[in-house]
């Protein structure tokens, strides 16, 4: 993302006052609610249990997300025992060059945080915690889990098509007391980490879904920006048995969820709400729309989030996108039965706010057109290729949407096939010297 301020939030409007339900204020009075400490927290949970938490937060994925969720937690007045965990060794030497320090800067000041214990993975996957790489001499918490041992809450911040692996490479230490915080773009992830990871349902652990929309740009290595304030919306996954709608009682959550639940919403910077999963999923389908028109039209045409806008040929693509998007959002079966559907996901309505998050980050590159640049994989199959795999569940064609996402895909192969034919070999004059290759 570039570097442009923009204070306004790209989500806000209406999320903070329709969020805040009632049954989620149970952390005191306005004045009270950023005041806990991360302990108290813990004591509402472990008061009346035989298996206490420690209160530790493991952190995977350490992207701008990643970066940003630690810093958060660290500027609390009491910040919980933090582990962030490097997948290679790469990252871990560049966590050392900076001396274990997070930075995020906002309007150009630096706030540095410190005192995250480090784990890494070895190649045949067993977890390391690493000595501090601070000035601590002490681990920061003497009674660190064992390598391997189980964790209680993980938050996860990995793109969405590295969400499944990454979470199966640390699966073994993923408990059904657990409770994994998702924090990606994009729509399916959660359904193949359970067929494909936790098949069992009885034995899977509990999930958070988050919708993020601050805006962040990366400076280096564990040091970013926060370009624009925006909000976390946070929602425990509910029993799929249950429908959506159904206000499921919060004693029904585990330990691991409420703790993380409280804490993360007690965490000024990351301005966390929490809303019940029907709540949830209709900002994450909005955020949805959103993606499936600026990311690929700004990727395939290579330019700003700005730019797709005050063109009548972008206007009459986004039109059409919108058409099939807001037919099959409307067909959710998920969705039946809450009101105001049809209007909130009307084309018209997607459009405005289409426009709307593309005008207020006009001079930012969405991350599908720097994944493409950077050739990294995208999130297509996620926003598109999940619209046409729902059209198709529900009856809906969607050629449009099945269109762009191979137009997507198409680019990425062309770039591809480019790099792997630009080596200039001139096979005719190459002399063999019958010599073993080195
Ligand atoms: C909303 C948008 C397009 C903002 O850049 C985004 O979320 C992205 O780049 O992925």
């Amino acid at each position: 993302m570039q570097s442009t301020f923009r204070p306004r939030s790209l989500w806000r409007t209406g999320i903070l006052g329709t969020c805040f339900r009632s049954r989620f204020q149970v952390y005191g009075g306005p004045n009270t609610r950023f005041i806990s400490t991360w302990k108290e927290e813990l004591h509402e949970v472990n008061h009346d249990t035989n298996a206490p938490l420690s209160g530790r937060v493991h952190i995977l994925g350490m992207g701008n997300l990643g970066c940003f969720f630690a810093h958060s937690l660290a500027t609390r007045r009491s910040p919980p025992p933090i582990t962030i965990c490097l997948h290679n060794d790469y990252l871990y030497q560049a966590f050392v060059r900076k001396r274990g320090q997070i930075s995020v800067s906002t309007h150009g000041l630096d706030d540095v945080r410190t005192g995250f214990d480090v784990e890494t993975v070895d190649e045949e996957g067993r977890w390391y915690t690493m000595p501090p790489v601070d000035n601590r001499t002490l681990p920061f918490n003497s009674e660190s889990p064992p390598d391997n041992g189980p964790i209680e809450c993980l938050i996860i911040c990995t793109k969405a098509h590295h969400t499944e692996l990454a979470i199966k490479d640390i699966s073994h230490r993923l408990t059904k007391d657990s409770t994994i915080c998702l924090v990606h773009n994009g729509m399916g992830v959660l359904d193949s980490i359970n067929q494909n990871v936790f098949p069992d349902p009885n034995n899977r652990p509990h999930y958070i879904q988050t919708v993020f929309s601050h805006g962040l740009g990366r400076n280096d290595s564990f040091k970013i920006s926060h370009l624009g304030v925006g909000t976390t919306i946070l929602s425990p996954v509910g029993d799929p048995n249950i429908p959506p709608t159904t206000p499921e009682a919060d004693h029904t959550w585990a330990p691991s969820t409420k703790y993380l639940l409280r804490l993360l919403t007690l965490t000024p910077p990351l301005v966390a709400v929490a809303d019940t999963p029907a709540g949830l999923l209709q900002y994450q389908l909005e955020k949805l729309a959103v993606n499936c028109v600026i990311n690929p039209l700004t990727a395939l045409s290579d330019c700003t989030n700005g730019e797709i806008l005050y063109s009548f040929s972008f206007t009459r693509v986004m039109r059409l996108l919108l058409f099939e998007i807001s037919a099959v959002i409307c067909a959710l079966p998920e969705l039946q039965g809450i009101p105001g559907i049809e209007d909130r996901f009307s084309p018209e309505r997607l459009r405005r706010l289409v426009v709307n998050i593309a005008s207020n980050t006009a001079k930012n590159h969405s991350s599908m057109q720097q994944d493409i640049n950077q050739r990294r994989l995208t999130e297509i199959e996620y926003f598109n290729g999940w619209i046409v795999r729902r059209g198709e569940e529900l009856g809906i064609k969607c050629a449009l949407n099945y269109m762009i996402k191979h137009l997507v895909a198409a680019k990425a192969a062309t770039h591809r096939s480019r790099e792997a034919g630009a080596i200039p070999l001139d096979l005719d004059n190459i002399i063999s010297t019958n010599e073993p290759p080195i």
